[in-house]
């Protein structure tokens, strides 16, 4: 899965969101933070060239010192060569760079140190333990900077979820996406609504207080009203498209499917670049779906692998047929293959009718099911000759035996899939995760309730629940429980 291994993330510290000027520095300086100091190995695990080394908290400072003793801190926020030791026995432990960042100008709000040493698995221990011996430090659990990080108000928790998922991320399009939320786009969508229905809240509640005076403006309530409608449009196109989404942190689920031998598997192969599939030249050789986690032209996709659609054959392949079907009932996007030089077959005519043209027409229950229909096998074909079937719908030919036609399908395939996940390079914030529509739909509901209330009382109440919900997304109010889950995805030193 993309959502694999834990890949370096060396980033560095967040400035401040208010541009409040921090000069504390130097061994006088009082610690910024509460609580326990907290100490992990940030970067991933194993022998590398550099490992970062993290403390957060109060007695960050005195870490610092500690280890580096007897020289004072360095300046604020700037990478300083020195000898490190083990403060009990004084032993040498490696020259590697520290950096103090003093709160609140940090990663997590508080006073914070960073170690960068030789990665060598031996120094790494040496510094941690030499970190544990320091009193007020304890290790960090998963997490715990980031949430801290939230805590102090540095991050949103749609950021914190946009940090994890670029942690994460493994195709372009995820990484794009992820660094669009880390940057608080999504939040910042969010904190406006929440402004305008709180402007609105105030148009009610003054009504209610002042109804009856002379001197309140005039319609105030109507002005509420508008605010309101104008956030369900914009609600409802977000939430129209809250499946992109999820589909680009998740993956799309594309499936090859055709007849018997049209190269289907070859084509999974092709594009996952690795055998995934045993290829033959006999026909009903895939038997079962096989499912594989690519990256599609920098998209994320599941892709499958199904058995060849035909009639009459032994009932293992006849079970093989009915779990390709199945499969295709839940693809976002079906890769319809067939072999360019046997258009006329049973096997292709039945797929073309009951596959094909069916998904060109749109499918019955009204969800779009998107198809790029695929000619295999162009070598076969005279050169140069004429298309080989011009009365088929749109299609694309190509070769995966000799490779030809591949970027024009690969750009094809790229457009689909941007259709099928969004553009998160151009387009609005994506709702990667279901909590994000599920709040957004609340949002929506409650300004239903309003425009239904009765009275004024109830109508102001509905307007707070819906404001409830735009909050709770950004990690205001009533959050704890998930915050528990978001902060598990984690690892220890993130
Ligand atoms: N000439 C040519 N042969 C191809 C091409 N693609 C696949 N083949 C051959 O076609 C045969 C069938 O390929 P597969 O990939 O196994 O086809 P499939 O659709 O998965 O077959 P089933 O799983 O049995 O339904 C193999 O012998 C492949 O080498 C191509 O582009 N050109
Ligand atoms: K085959
Ligand atoms: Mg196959």
């Amino acid at each position: 899965m993309w959502r694999g291994l834990w890949t370096l993330v060396a980033r560095p510290a967040r400035g401040p969101r208010s541009p409040r000027p921090c000069t504390r520095q130097g061994s006088g300086a009082p610690a910024h933070g509460s609580g326990a100091t907290i100490f992990a190995l940030s970067s991933g695990q194993g022998r590398c060239g550099i490992a970062v080394i993290r403390t957060s908290g109060p007695a960050s400072g005195q870490a610092l010192r500690s280890l580096t003793a007897p020289r004072d801190l360095p300046p604020a926020r700037k990478a300083c060569l020195r000898l490190l030791s083990d403060p009990r026995s004084e032993e040498p432990l490696d020259r590697a760079l520290v950096l103090w960042f003093p709160g609140p100008q940090s990663f997590t709000g508080e006073d914070c140190a960073e170690f960068h040493v030789h990665g060598g698995p031996a120094v790494v221990s040496g510094v941690l333990q030499a970190l544990g011996s320091v009193p007020g430090l304890r290790p960090a659990e998963a997490g715990e900077f980031t949430r801290r990080a939230f805590a102090h108000g540095k991050l949103s928790l749609t950021e914190v979820e946009g940090l994890a998922d670029l942690i994460h991320a493994e195709t372009e399009a995820q990484r794009r996406q992820a660094l669009r939320q880390l940057d608080g786009e999504l939040s910042h969508l969010c904190r406006g609504w929440a402004e305008t229905l709180t402007k609105a809240l105030a148009h009610v509640e003054a009504y209610i207080d002042f109804g009856e005076d002379d001197n309140l403006e005039e319609g105030v309530l109507d002005q509420a009203d508008s605010e309101v409608r104008e956030l369900e449009v914009a609600l409802g196109a977000h939430l129209r498209d809250a499946r992109r989404g999820q589909r680009l942190r998740s993956g799309a689920h594309v499936v090859v499917a055709g007849p018997p031998n049209a190269g289907k598997s070859s084509l999974v192969n092709l594009l996952s670049r690795k055998p995934v599939s045993i290829v033959s030249p006999e026909p009903g050789t895939t038997r079962d779906v096989l499912e594989t986690p690519v990256d599609l032209a920098g998209f994320p996709a599941l892709l499958s692998d199904t058995a060849g659609l035909r009639e009459g054959v032994g009932p293992v392949e006849q079970e093989g047929v009915r779990r390709a079907q199945k499969r295709l009932e839940q693809a976002d996007l079906i890769l319809a293959v067939l072999d360019a030089s046997d258009l006329a077959s049973a096997s292709s005519c039945n797929f073309l009718d009951t596959v094909v043209i069916p998904a060109g027409a749109g499918s019955p229950n009204g969800s779009s099911q998107r198809l790029l229909l695929v000619l295999n096998k162009s070598d076969l074909l005279p050169a140069g000759g004429p298309d080989p079937s011009p009365d088929l719908p749109p299609h694309l030919l190509l070769s995966c035996l000799t490779g030809e036609g591949l970027d024009g399908f690969l750009e094809a395939l790229r457009k689909e899939l941007a259709a099928l996940c969004g553009d998160p390079s151009t387009g609005p914030p994506l709702l990667t995760r279901a909590r994000y529509q599920h709040h957004l739909q609340g949002c929506l509901d409650a300004l239903g309730h309003y425009k239904q209330a009765k009275d004024l009382a109830l109508a102001a109440e509905a307007l707070r629940v819906a404001r409830g919900h735009l909050t709770r997304i950004t990690g205001g109010g009533g959050t704890e429980e998930i915050l528990d889950i978001i902060f598990r995805d984690f690892c220890v030193g993130k």
